[in-house]
């Protein structure tokens, strides 16, 4: 095996610590759900949400159940004009649009990441440890940010982030700021592609 020059580790140990800043004027809820448009037209169809989810290791059942509640529940609110489309497409372009309520207000009405409620979730709501969210202080964070009486929004955070708990969470069961930062931007979907598929060639 070659080894890493001291160079190389601590560029590598940087990479790791500082995080880069997004530019506020890039959608980084387009890229949240990018990952799922498995062809990359613009537009995510139920079957690759169904892809993408089996991409990441989830299993048959739980990614057809996401696909059907996903693409039923966001395709209208993102298409042009009234008509609803029966082949569910969700379009990446207007995903802004299906933003819901009782969410964390990371993302902002454009799709936009705001940095500081992304830090107000661990300043609220992370007591155990500095930079990391156990599973009870997500559930006390999903409970404050419930808006009275917006159920379909309960719901949508509700399984967004369990989701993401379930997946993501580590051997101590803590689900680590680095991973929702990522989840943030998707670029933790296109890690979990790669390690998935790297796993299967060994
Ligand atoms: C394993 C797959 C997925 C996970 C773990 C996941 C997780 C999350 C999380 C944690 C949030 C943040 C909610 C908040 O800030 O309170 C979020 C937001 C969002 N996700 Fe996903 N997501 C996944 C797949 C998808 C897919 C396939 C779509 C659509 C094609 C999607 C669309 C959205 C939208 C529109 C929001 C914004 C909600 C809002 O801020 O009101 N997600 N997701
Ligand atoms: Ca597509």
């Amino acid at each position: 095996m070659a080894s890493s020059s001291p160079l190389e580790i601590t560029a590598q140990a940087d990479a790791a610590i500082v995080e880069k800043p997004i530019p506020l004027d890039e959608n980084v809820l387009q890229k949240h759900v990018a990952f799922f448009d498995r062809n990359g037209d613009g537009v995510v169809y139920p079957w690759e949400t169904f892809q993408g989810f089996r991409a990441i290791g989830c299993g048959y059942l739980l990614s057809a159940a996401a696909s059907l509640f996903i693409n039923f529940g966001l395709s209208r609110k993102t298409r042009p004009g009234k008509f609803p489309s029966l082949l569910l497409p969700i379009e990446v372009k207007n995903i802004h649009k299906a933003k819901h309520g009782s969410d964390s207000g990371v993302y902002d009405t454009e799709g936009r990441f705001v940095p500081a409620k992304f830090e107000e979730i661990f300043s609220k709501h992370s007591h155990a440890h500095h930079n990391a969210l156990t599973s009870d202080e997500l559930m006390a964070m999903l409970k404050a940010n419930r808006v009275p009486k917006d159920y379909l929004g309960w719901l949508a955070s509700y399984t967004e982030w369990k989701i993401l708990y379930v997946l993501c969470k580590d051997k101590n069961g803590l689900l680590q700021r680095e991973t929702i930062r990522a989840a943030y931007d998707g670029s933790l979907f296109v890690r979990m592609e790669k390690e998935r598929a790297d796993k299967k060639q060994k």
